[in-house]
């Protein structure tokens, strides 16, 4: 691994993301992270991520420097395609996956922290998807989740112009969960991830796969019980139960 380090803490992965000076989304970087998330999804001991950039930036977006070695537009395809598979592998995770953006999240940067299930900000960090100033669209999937989080209207907006919005802006538009001061983000950012990885590793997986199912609404509810039922015959299900009439902190083994 050359751009991705990974450091485990408790039950946590603290992922970086280590290309300077911006961060791009390399071929192989998007390579690394897909690998990562690959070992991460088979280790037991992990139950939540945090994924943020080192230097000046989350991430400035897909490399434009590598562009210029793209011979085609069918080349140009495929690359955003390999983008977008692994993008969505993030969303799909079955462990919730939290971005920590100072700097910058730009482009495809921004894109890959829409993939993300939370999004915590510098309040004066630039989120935007810029990619019209260089005669382009967004290609990993940013005019799909753009609009899920803002709204339409302002997702042409930013398209349109180009425009990023501050850290504080992205909170108020619902792009990002929280704004901090830049130099709380991180500690605020492993408080959360480490909030998040005491529950039940089941009925995280669980809350993920229902907040993005993305089928009907009946479907939803449908699969909402069919969960339902399943975590509370789990050891998890049972436990957590057992803890609150003994006035305890549960203890959860994923089983
Ligand atoms: C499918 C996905 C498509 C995409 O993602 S397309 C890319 C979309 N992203 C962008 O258009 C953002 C481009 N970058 C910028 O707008 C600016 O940069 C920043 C706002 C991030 C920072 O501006 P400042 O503080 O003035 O620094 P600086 O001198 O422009 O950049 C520092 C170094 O970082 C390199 N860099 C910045 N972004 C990228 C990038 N996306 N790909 C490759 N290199 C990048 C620059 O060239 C430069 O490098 P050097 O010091 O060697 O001149």
């Amino acid at each position: 691994m050359e751009f991705i380090t990974v450091t485990k803490e408790g039950n946590a992965a603290i992922l970086k993301i280590e290309r300077p000076p911006a961060n791009a989304l390399s071929r192989q970087v998007m390579q690394e992270l897909a690998s990562v998330f690959e070992d991460l999804e088979h280790d037991s001991e992990i139950r939540a991520i945090l994924l943020h950039g080192e230097g000046r930036f989350f991430s400035a977006g897909a490399d434009i420097k590598e562009f210029t070695a793209v011979e085609s537009g069918e080349a140009f395809t495929s690359l955003a395609q390999n983008g977008q598979e692994v993008l969505e592998k993030i969303e799909n995770f079955s462990k919730p996956v939290i971005a920590a953006i100072h700097g910058a999240a730009l482009g495809g940067g921004l894109e890959l922290a829409m993939a993300c299930h939370i999004r915590l900000v510098s309040e004066n960090a630039k989120l935007g998807l810029p990619e019209l100033q260089l005669g382009l669209i967004p290609g990993f999937a940013g005019t799909q989740r753009l609009p899920r989080y803002v709204g339409t209207a302002k997702a042409a907006e930013m398209l349109f112009t180009s425009t990023p919005l501050t850290g504080d802006e992205a909170v108020k538009w619902g792009l990002a969960n929280h704004a901090y001061p830049e130099e709380q983000l991180l500690e605020k950012a492993k408080e959360m991830v480490h909030l998040i990885a005491q529950k039940s590793p089941l009925s995280l997986k669980a809350a993920i796969e229902l907040l993005y199912h993305g089928g009907r609404f009946e479907e939803g509810l449908k699969l909402e019980a069919k969960r339902f039922g399943e975590l509370f015959d789990s050891n998890d299900g049972k436990e957590g139960i057992s803890a609150f009439i003994e006035k305890r902190e549960p203890k959860f083994i994923g089983e």
